[in-house]
């Protein structure tokens, strides 16, 4: 059913459709329906979950339904060019999965972020990996294949844990780090807090944290005979409240690309490139961290501009592929997944990955087609997108 689905959409349409399973959600709403039918309910409501009242959340995926993109006829789009450069590396589309650290807890066998893994080697679209992971860094990287994958960290407040995991990222041949500023305290979550239920503080996902020798060397026990003073060793090291002061010292540990994730306002924009950031990363961290926020999508232009032609990644509410042209056509360089990828991996693993990766980048180039607008430049062309 699934092949002959793959080979009629391969013959009408487009390349690439092997993957699309149509026993699985074709929209973003049976996605979330079906994972929460199949997560435990304290996982889908840490990852289904955000900030407050969660109108953050909401605000950043009904932004796009202000924008639309104006059609354009007989350019003879039959081949479209969604790839693109970033860092040095030719990308084959320019959709990446967003780092999300609680991936392990959302496949049945407890090893999501190797899903994630595999799915980017078997679409060529790269996965972010978090630093909360249930597998360790090492053993992500390992399922690449030729797919680039970089590395979020969560900066501690320990500079040799950071460098340490820097370090590591490195010699698993990550292409970038990509460090999370919005989030060295967690947010005010309701869900959660509810239910007494961050995962982490069970001990989950803590695993490069406990493979990691300068971690190690703070514990009084090894990890495994006392899980409880790990997590508790984990809670004290794990925020930093940065400054723009530390940037130097961010950008001394590595030569890698440095990509600062939860760029927002210009002036940030403008002190990260200053700085040597070599990508700023767009994104209100999916709504989970403070609510009462505009929307990602509102804040992205004025970051481009800022940005002055350094890559600006982006995420938040992205749900189909009408809204990765949309922010690319705002000038995102990439445009990153978060819930929907996970939806499919709670659905499927790495199928169920594949399955929304696929759907979402087919939906994407068949909007290029019909709209006329074949590469990605057309997109910024003036006039392309307006306002409703
Ligand atoms: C369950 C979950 C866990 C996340 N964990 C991380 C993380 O470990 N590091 C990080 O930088 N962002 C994390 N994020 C934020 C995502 O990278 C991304 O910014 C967000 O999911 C985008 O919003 P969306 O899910 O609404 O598309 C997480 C998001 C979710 C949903
Ligand atoms: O859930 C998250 O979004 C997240 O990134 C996080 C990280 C550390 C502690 C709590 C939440």
């Amino acid at each position: 059913m699934a092949a002959q689905f793959g080979d009629y959409q391969y013959e009408i349409y487009l390349d690439g459709l092997a993957g699309v399973l149509p026993d699985l959600p074709m929209t973003f709403a049976g996605l979330e329906a079906g994972a929460e039918a199949a997560l435990p309910p304290s996982v889908w409501s840490y990852v289904a979950g955000g900030a407050g009242e969660e109108r953050t959340q909401r605000a950043n995926a009904s932004a796009f339904g202000r924008w639309g993109l104006v059609p354009r006829m007989m350019v003879g789009a039959a081949r479209r060019d969604m790839s693109v450069e970033l860092f040095g590396l030719t990308l084959p589309s320019p959709v990446f999965m967003a780092p999300v650290g609680v991936l392990g807890l959302c496949t049945q066998d407890g090893h999501g972020d190797l899903a994630a893994a595999r799915a980017a080697a078997r679409t060529g679209v790269p996965m972010v990996a978090s630093t909360l992971s249930a597998d360790p860094m090492e053993a992500v990287a390992a399922e690449f294949g030729e797919t680039p994958g970089f590395f979020q960290l969560y900066t501690p407040a320990d500079r040799d844990l950071a460098a340490s995991l820097v370090r590591r990222a490195e010699e698993a041949g990550f292409k970038g780090i990509v460090v999370t500023l919005d989030t060295w305290i967690p947010g005010w979550r309701p869900r959660d807090l509810a239910s007494g239920n961050f995962p982490q503080l069970r001990g989950h996902c803590l695993t490069n944290y406990t493979t990691d020798p300068v971690f190690r060397a703070r514990l009084k026990e090894a990890p495994e005979s006392n899980p409880q003073a790990t997590v508790m060793e984990w809670v004290s090291v794990f925020g930093n409240p940065l400054t723009w002061d530390d940037l130097p010292w961010l950008r001394s540990l590595t030569e890698l690309p440095l990509i600062l994730k939860g760029i927002c306002h210009p002036e940030d924009a403008r002190r990260a490139r200053d700085g040597g950031a070599d990508g700023l990363y767009c994104s209100t961290h999916g709504g989970r961290q403070a609510d009462g926020g505009l929307a990602a999508l509102d804040m992205l232009p004025g970051v481009v501009e800022a940005a002055d032609g350094l890559p600006v990644l982006f995420d938040s509410g992205v749900r189909s592929g009408s809204d990765v042209v949309k922010a690319l056509a705002l000038g995102a360089t990439a445009v990153g997944l978060g819930r929907p990828y996970v939806y499919g991996a709670a659905l499927g693993g790495t199928d169920g990955i594949v399955h929304v990766l696929r759907s979402v980048l087919a939906e994407a180039d068949l909007i290029m087609a019909v709209d006329g607008y074949p590469a990605l430049a057309d997109l910024r062309a003036e006039g392309a997108l307006r306002r409703t």
